[in-house]
């Protein structure tokens, strides 16, 4: 082909090889997990929905009525999800329930969890890989997450690490109307004031962090040093990113970014990561949706890669 004419098809191979260090690379097997956990800030009314909805989703994401468990199956690519601690009564047959404990605390009140519990919640999330019976040979996870509240945790997440102001990585999550968007951005202010001493990533995380966000910072480290690609959802699996990509740079190496969600924070995070999004569909559902929609495309990168002719080829 004329040189670099697929475009970012070609920025995709390129990104592809190097990650798995070979010249015949191999997306598959890969799987899709995507970790819920509820939150304490929700009872100050920064989303659109209550938490009790965290729960009933990872049923619904087990059920098969969900947007990922229908672009999981329509690409078949097994569906993982794991409980790292909603407020859920029950435990849904089908998920694996490590819970934490049944949400975070809010954090303006204080920390969402010790520093001891953020630990343990990594220490989960590094385990996960061989706890959720997931091929030895996995090549690609695609990583998503569930959790009411959680885009105003990964906002104040980002805000603390980057040192940026909060109306610059706040967004209508859920989509909240203009007066809650006023208030989730107060709230967000007043946790940096609040948690201003945290400094390094754990400690950040404990502050104001979440299960679900703890548990994929665990796997993300991971996955890293198996060499595993991860192809990364969007606004809370970017920060988890961030954080991870603190305790380990090469957590960054190994990641794509799937798309490029509606939140404003995901472009200040992806920036921040020097990371560029395969898509942009102005998406902002979580579960992993981005990067089971970008999923073909990486399809298609690798097949043409392995594939297509080159000058020499047609001279023989
Ligand atoms: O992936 C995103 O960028 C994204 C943007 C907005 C919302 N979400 C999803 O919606 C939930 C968080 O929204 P909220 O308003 O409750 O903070 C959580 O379950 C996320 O998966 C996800
Ligand atoms: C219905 C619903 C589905 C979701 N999937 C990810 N986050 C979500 C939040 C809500 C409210």
């Amino acid at each position: 082909m004329p040189r670099w004419a697929l475009g970012r098809l070609c920025d995709l191979m390129v990104e592809i090889v190097r990650i798995q260090e070979t010249d015949s690379p191999a997306l598959r097997p890969a799987a899709v997990v995507v970790l819920a956990g509820d939150h304490g800030i929700a009872s100050e009314g920064v989303s659109a929905y209550p938490s009790e909805i965290t729960g009933l989703m990872v049923a619904n994401f087990l059920r098969g009525g969900a947007a990922i468990s229908l672009l999981a199956k329509q690409h078949r690519l097994p569906l993982r999800v794991v409980d790292m601690g909603t407020a859920t009564a029950e435990v849904v047959p089908g998920a694996l329930s490590v819970r934490l404990a049944k949400g975070t605390k809010s954090f303006l009140d204080r920390q969402a969890m010790s520093l001891e519990t953020a630990t343990e919640a990594v220490a989960i999330g590094r385990q996960l890989l061989d706890r959720l019976a997931i091929d030895p040979g996995t090549s690609t996870l695609l990583l998503g997450e569930m959790g009411i509240g959680n885009t105003t945790s990964s906002a104040a997440l980002a805000a603390l690490l980057l040192d940026r102001d909060p109306a610059d990585l706040v967004g209508r999550g859920t989509l909240i109307d203009e007066a809650t968007l006023a208030k989730k951005i107060d709230v967000v202010r007043r946790a940096v004031t609040l948690h201003a001493q945290a400094r390094e990533p754990l400690e950040v995380l404990a502050a104001v962090g979440g299960f679900e966000l703890a548990g994929m910072v665990g796997m993300m480290l991971e996955a890293a040093e198996r060499g595993r690609l991860l192809l990364l959802d969007g606004f809370p699996a970017s920060v988890a990113a961030l954080v991870a990509s603190r305790i380990d740079p090469g957590v960054r190496d190994v990641c794509i970014a799937s798309h490029r969600s509606a939140e404003p924070g995901h472009d200040v995070v992806l920036e921040a990561l020097g990371l560029v999004p395969v898509v942009e569909m102005r998406m902002r559902l979580g579960e992993a949706s981005g990067a089971a929609l970008a999923w073909p495309l990486l399809e298609s990168a690798v097949m043409l890669y392995r594939e297509m002719a080159t000058f020499d080829d047609l001279a023989q």
